[in-house]
């Protein structure tokens, strides 16, 4: 896991990082994407319940089902989470609508210093795109979270999200205080402008 999250170590153990959002925003394709690099494009298959498709003895990436009668099942897995993806689609308005609901619930479940990154997806949809980049960006401002768009068709920023919170979370846990703070929300912001993000 931490080879496939891109950091030569980790030292905190059992490292749990968990995909959410509503039900078709793409969580389980940007973990596809992510894990070995293909689209699983066609037909949808929703996930129930919990799902993990990343695991080994350091930790595990979790893919949770959207789907509202599956909620309680994912609430309970939010306490043990260290950092959360919380994706929106941005061919779906509604789900970006959610996005407050699904930031409320996270405050209610997740460990208060859990990593957070909102990820807009499917930003290779340029004709059925309703939400812009803009709206994304003032809504992470609001809640002080990072934000990227994503697509887990064409790749893109997929594997920086993993690293970013990666990196995050290595930080956090460095004994060496003298090292120099990492920056989630600054290394985020470099990052995206320097892969050009939105060349759609
Ligand atoms: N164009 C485009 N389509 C995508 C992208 N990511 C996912 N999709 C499509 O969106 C649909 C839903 O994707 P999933 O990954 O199964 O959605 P999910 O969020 O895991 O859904 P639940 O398991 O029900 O919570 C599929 O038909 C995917 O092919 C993307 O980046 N671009």
């Amino acid at each position: 896991l931490v080879a496939a999250l891109g950091v030569d170590s980790l030292p905190c153990s059992r490292l749990q990082v968990m995909l959410v959002g509503d039900s078709g925003v793409g969580k389980t394709c940007v973990l596809v994407r992510f894990k070995d690099g293909a689209f699983l494009a066609g037909s949808f298959i929703s996930t129930v319940g919990i799902d993990f498709r990343v695991r080994d003895a350091l930790g595990s990436i979790w893919d949770t089902a959207g789907q509202e009668r599956f909620r309680s099942v994912t609430h309970a897995y939010y306490r043990d989470a260290h950092a959360l993806l919380l994706l929106y689609d941005v061919t779906n308005k509604s789900s970006f609508d959610n996005m407050q609901a699904w930031l409320t619930e996270i405050h209610e479940y997740a460990q208060q210093n859990v990593v957070l990154m909102l990820l807009g997806n499917k930003a290779d949809a340029a004709h059925e795109r309703v939400v812009k980049r803009e709206e994304g960006e003032r809504l992470a401002k609001e809640y002080g979270v990072p934000f990227m768009e994503t697509s887990a068709k064409s790749g893109m920023n997929v594997e920086l999200a993993f690293t970013a919170i990666a990196k995050e979370l290595k930080h956090r846990t460095m004994k060496d205080e003298g090292e120099q703070k990492f920056q989630l929300q600054e290394f985020v912001k470099k990052e995206t402008r320097s892969t050009g993000c939105c060349g759609f």
